[in-house]
């Protein structure tokens, strides 16, 4: 077990410093109460069978009895009580690993692949089951062991010595197989991994695999993964045979040595039959902690590995919690020497942008495919950090402002809507919980999706699945444009708000635009619409960003 694994260890035991005496009382009485049946033993092969009393035999056996129930019932408290130890401790990690995902800012957030964050909120989980009830009761049955041992020694030293030996034999042995399982345990994690990957192919491009040849090369592929994953499982299962049939084995031999020791130390008259049977059923007892000490010990050293994965993730940089706010938020907007440059380019995508849109203007945004529409709405959302140069809102960067306060005051219409698996009125209390159901119907009037909603089977209380995929692209981009609305705030950011909607839907957003510049909302809007881009007071067009188009203002989308 390495280091860092016994200072896991110590962290959990001294969290709760009054659970671990607990458990180490309960392991005291449980293995004082384990004495029993080999005193048993000896006593009623000494007493009974030399003297006959039935008397004696049967109070020895009704104590026995008694001592293996109360035995049981320690073992059994004794679990309980280590399974409360470190349940703190792994909220603590468990709840940390998956605020880190949920806060990561962007860009910090990519740094890590989707399979490394996966694991490392895996991991929480991971170090806690390797430090469960079970394996922390062996950890307090091995001072135990050692104390059968003394017993032992106490009656017969040739036969301590026989239990020393074989308890180092079994550690040996154990170790040995753990190395020897460990790379196939991690080849077989890759394994599974791997069909695993395949499993989401095949439901996410579901459509894709039918209509463009993919079931083909993906069955292909998904029964090599098949057969791979079953040789390594196959392996790993002979391995965790062979070494429980060694550690039986060793089990077994221990028992011939004793036996076969204590028999000539019987002839010489040094040790009676009573105490050798005794000796012996002590000695399987001292040997059974070790030999389950080295799988537990490996889940230990997994544990270590996990932590590592955890500490790593802990560096993600995450959104402060707290930071400046305004008064009143007025929606001017200002980009100044904006440079950005996407995670793994070398080039710039947005340069040293300089903008300022007053208060209550429509800002639109153009430029082909790639130039950066959607990169500066996350930007100006605080979605995603520029290297170089700032947004401000009335005058402070927006970078200052406590997250939670910035995104209030901003509705937000994504390019490819994504709703939370609730009820849709979840989804909309969710970006502004003051909202009564009154107020509710009129945003989806305003947004244009109350008939989206009334299509619904449970209307508002329909559940989303699938992130709102399952609902038709318009329908999304109305609630999404409605969710946006909600929030109540100054800035409104709208990426390609017609995509895929029908000329009713286009006019909704007209009018919401209108609307919008008509109450002093500031607006900023993607879109390739010749007629938006005419109704805004503001054009920067990403291809030639130094060259801002100012519109003439009052220009109506009709
Ligand atoms: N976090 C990121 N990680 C990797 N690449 C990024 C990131 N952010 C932006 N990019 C890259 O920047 C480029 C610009 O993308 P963006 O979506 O902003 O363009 P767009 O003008 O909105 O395009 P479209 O008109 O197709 O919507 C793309 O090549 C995109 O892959």
């Amino acid at each position: 077990m390495s280091g860092g694994a016994i200072g896991l260890l110590a962290l959990r035991l001294r969290s709760n410093l009054r659970l671990t005496g607990r458990v180490f009382a309960a392991s005291l009485a449980a293995n004082l109460l384990g004495l029993a049946s080999s005193f048993y033993t000896m006593l009623v092969l000494n007493r009974y069978v030399t003297h006959g009393v039935d008397s004696t035999l049967a109070a020895l056996t009704v104590g026995v009895v008694l001592s293996i129930a109360f035995e049981h019932l320690f073992r059994h408290v004794r679990l309980r009580i280590a399974g409360r130890i470190g349940r703190a401790e792994h909220e603590r990690l468990s709840t940390g690993a998956f605020g880190i995902l949920l806060t990561a800012r962007s860009g910090a957030e990519s740094a890590e692949s989707d399979a490394a964050r996966r694991e490392a909120v895996r991991a929480a989980e991971q170090i806690d089951a390797a430090f469960g009830s079970a394996n922390l009761a062996t950890l307090f049955d091995l001072p135990f062991a050692l104390g059968f041992i003394l017993v032992v020694a106490l009656i017969s030293w040739p036969l301590a010595a026989i239990c020393v030996l074989f308890t180092i034999l079994s550690i040996g042995a154990g170790l040995l197989a753990q190395t020897d399982m460990r790379a196939v345990g991690r080849d077989l994690a890759q394994a599974g991994a791997n069909a695993q990957s395949l499993v989401t192919s095949a439901i996410v491009g579901r459509d894709a695999v039918a209509l463009f040849g993919g079931a083909k090369p993906l069955l292909g592929d998904w029964q090599a993964a098949a057969k791979a994953l079953r040789t390594l499982r196959e392996r790993m299962s002979m391995r965790q045979g062979r070494a429980q049939s060694a550690a039986q084995s060793l089990q077994a031999l221990q028992g011939v040595a004793v036996i076969a020791t204590g028999a000539v130390l019987v002839v010489r008259g040094e040790l009676d039959v009573g105490s050798l049977i005794g000796v012996n059923l002590l000695v399987g007892r001292a040997l059974a902690p070790f030999t389950r000490l080295a799988q537990v010990g490996e889940s230990w050293a997994m544990a270590r590995q996990a932590q590592a994965r955890l500490e790593q993730f802990a560096r993600t940089a995450v959104e402060a919690p707290t930071g400046t706010t305004l008064p009143r938020y007025t929606g001017t907007l200002e980009l100044r020497d904006l440079t950005y440059t996407p995670p793994g380019s070398v080039t710039p995508l947005l340069r040293r942008l300089n903008l300022t849109v007053p208060a209550g203007n429509i800002l639109a945004l153009k430029g082909r495919n790639g130039s950066g529409k959607t990169t500066l709405i996350r930007l100006i959302a605080g979605l995603a950090d520029p290297q170089e140069g700032a947004v401000l809102a009335d005058g402070v960067e927006i970078r200052k402002f406590a997250p939670s306060w910035w995104r209030q005051q901003i509705g937000l219409l994504p390019q490819e809507p994504t709703f939370l698996n609730r009820t849709i009125r979840d989804n909309l209390l969710l970006a502004n919980p003051r909202l009564s159901d009154t107020e509710l119907h009129a945003l989806l009037h305003r947004a244009g999706a109350d008939r989206a909603v009334a299509d619904c089977a449970q209307g508002l209380d329909t559940p989303l699945r699938n992130f709102g995929h399952e609902l038709p692209v318009g329908h999304r981009r109305r609630l999404a444009l409605a969710r946006a609305l909600a929030v109540g705030g100054r800035l409104i950011l709208l990426d390609e708000p017609t995509d895929g909607l029908d000329s009713e839907g286009t006019a909704v957003v007209y009018r919401t635009l209108i609307e919008l510049a008509r109450t002093g909302h500031t607006v900023v809007i993607a879109s390739h619409d010749p007629r938006i881009l005419q109704g805004a007071s503001l054009v920067l067009d990403l291809d030639h960003p130094q060259d801002t188009v100012r519109a003439e203002p009052g220009l109506v989308m009709s």
